[in-house]
C-alpha cells in the first residue's frame, strides 16, 4: 500500500516493536497499522489500553520512527522530511504544556515568539486565541489557578498558536467535567469546520468519537480492526440492542439464560449489564424476561435501543471500553 498524499494524514503498514527490557520479550506496538484521513475532518482512534494509539501519534508527529511502513502528514513524508512535518502540525499531548507559574497570556505570547512571531504579532495572536477559547477574563491569572477545563483549553490554544494544518489531540477531555467536555467538543468541531484544521483525536470516550469524528478507527493489538463513519459502523450491526441490568451475583446465570434465547446474538457482559443483539428489537423482550424468570433472576431494568458505538466496540474488541479515570 502506498502513502496517499491527497489525504491530510496517512499511515501505511506501520510496524513498531519496542525492546522488552530485563529479558522480557519485545512488544509489537504497531503490527501493520494503516488508515487515511481526509483534510478538514476529525478522525478518532479508539482502542483499549496498550492498543498502539499513542505509538501511532508518536510516529505521525515524528517523535518515534517505525521499523517499517510509511506515513505522511499534510502531504509530507514523515520519515523523509520530519522538520517540515513538525512545522505543519500541532500536538496537544496528555500532559499539560503550559507553564503553571506564568499567566495564560504569557504562555501564549512565549509560544508565538518561539514560533518566530514579532512581539506585536505574538501579542495579537495571544489575544485572538484567548478570546476564541473564552479565556480573556483569566488571561492575566497564573495557569496554576485555572480549572481543569480552562487549563485544557489553554493547552489546545498553545497547540494551534502557529496555525497548524493538522492537529493531534491525545485524549483531550480525560478528567474534565461534563460541562467542560461539552465546551471542548464545541472548540474541536469549530477547528475542523470553520478553520479547516484536520484533527486526529485519540480518546477513551465512545460518545466523544460518536459526536466529533467524521470517521474513526478501532485499534487493537497494533492494527486497525475496523474503520468507518460512526453511522456506518452502527448500521453494520443488524438489529437492535437489548440491555438488561441484573444483580452482580446473577450475571453468570443471566448470561447462560440469555444465550439460550432464540433470536438473540452476541450476548456480552459488562459488570452487571447483559447486552445482546436482537433481530426483532422490542419483540425479543418477552422471551428475554421469561428466560430470566425461569432461571430465577431478578431484572432491574430492560431497555431496547439502536446499536451504539459501545456495541460496535464490543463486537470488534470483544470487551467493553475501559474509561480512564
Ligand atoms: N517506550 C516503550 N518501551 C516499551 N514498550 C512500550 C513503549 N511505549 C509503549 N510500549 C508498549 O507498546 C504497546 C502500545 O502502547 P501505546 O502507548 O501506543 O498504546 P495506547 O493505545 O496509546 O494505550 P493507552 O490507551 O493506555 O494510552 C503497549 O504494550 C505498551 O506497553
Amino acid at each position: 500500500m502506498h502513502t496517499q498524499t491527497s489525504a491530510a494524514l496517512a499511515a501505511a503498514d506501520l510496524v513498531k516493536t519496542y525492546k522488552g527490557g530485563r529479558g522480557a520479550p519485545p512488544v509489537r506496538a504497531l503490527d501493520g497499522l494503516s488508515f487515511a484521513v481526509e483534510p478538514g475532518t476529525v478522525f478518532a482512534l479508539l482502542g483499549p489500553n496498550g492498543a498502539g494509539k499513542s505509538t501511532t501519534v508518536k510516529v505521525l508527529t515524528t517523535l518515534s520512527r517505525p521499523d517499517s511502513g510509511s506515513a505522511s502528514v499534510a502531504g509530507i513524508d514523515v520519515l523523509r522530511a520530519p522538520d517540515a512535518v513538525r512545522r505543519a502540525i500541532g500536538l496537544v499531548s496528555q500532559k499539560p504544556s503550559g507553564d503553571p507559574m506564568a499567566t495564560g497570556r504569557e504562555n501564549l505570547v512565549l509560544a508565538a515568539r518561539i514560533q518566530g512571531c514579532s512581539g506585536t504579532e505574538a501579542t495579537a495572536r495571544a489575544d485572538r486565541l484567548l478570546a476564541r477559547f473564552a479565556l480573556t477574563d483569566a488571561a492575566d491569572r497564573l495557569v496554576k489557578t485555572y480549572s481543569g477545563g480552562m487549563a485544557r483549553k489553554l493547552d489546545v490554544a498553545l497547540g494551534i498558536v502557529h496555525a497548524p494544518r493538522v492537529l493531534f489531540l491525545d485524549e483531550p477531555t480525560t478528567g474534565l467535567d461534563p460541562e467542560a467536555r461539552a465546551e471542548m467538543w464545541g472548540e474541536i468541531e469549530r477547528l475542523a469546520v470553520e478553520e479547516d484544521v484536520t484533527v486526529l483525536l485519540t480518546t477513551h470516550y465512545l460518545d466523544e468519537a460518536d459526536r466529533l469524528a467524521a470517521r474513526l478507527a478501532i485499534v487493537d493489538a497494533g492494527r486497525v480492526v475496523v474503520e468507518g463513519t460512526p453511522e456506518e459502523l452502527k448500521r453494520e450491526l443488524r438489529g437492535d440492542t437489548v440491555v438488561v441490568e441484573v444483580g452482580e451475583d446473577d450475571v453468570p446465570a443471566g448470561l447462560a439464560a440469555l444465550s439460550g434465547v432464540r433470536g438473540l446474538a452476541d450476548v456480552t457482559v459488562d459488570r452487571a449489564t447483559l447486552r445482546a443483539r436482537a433481530d426483532g428489537g422490542a419483540g425479543a423482550v418477552p422471551a428475554v424476561l421469561a428466560a430470566l424468570e425461569t432461571a430465577g433472576i431478578g431484572v432491574l431494568s430492560v431497555t431496547v435501543a439502536r446499536p451504539s458505538l459501545d456495541d460496535v466496540y464490543l463486537r470488534h474488541v470483544g470487551r467493553a471500553m475501559e474509561v480512564a479515570a
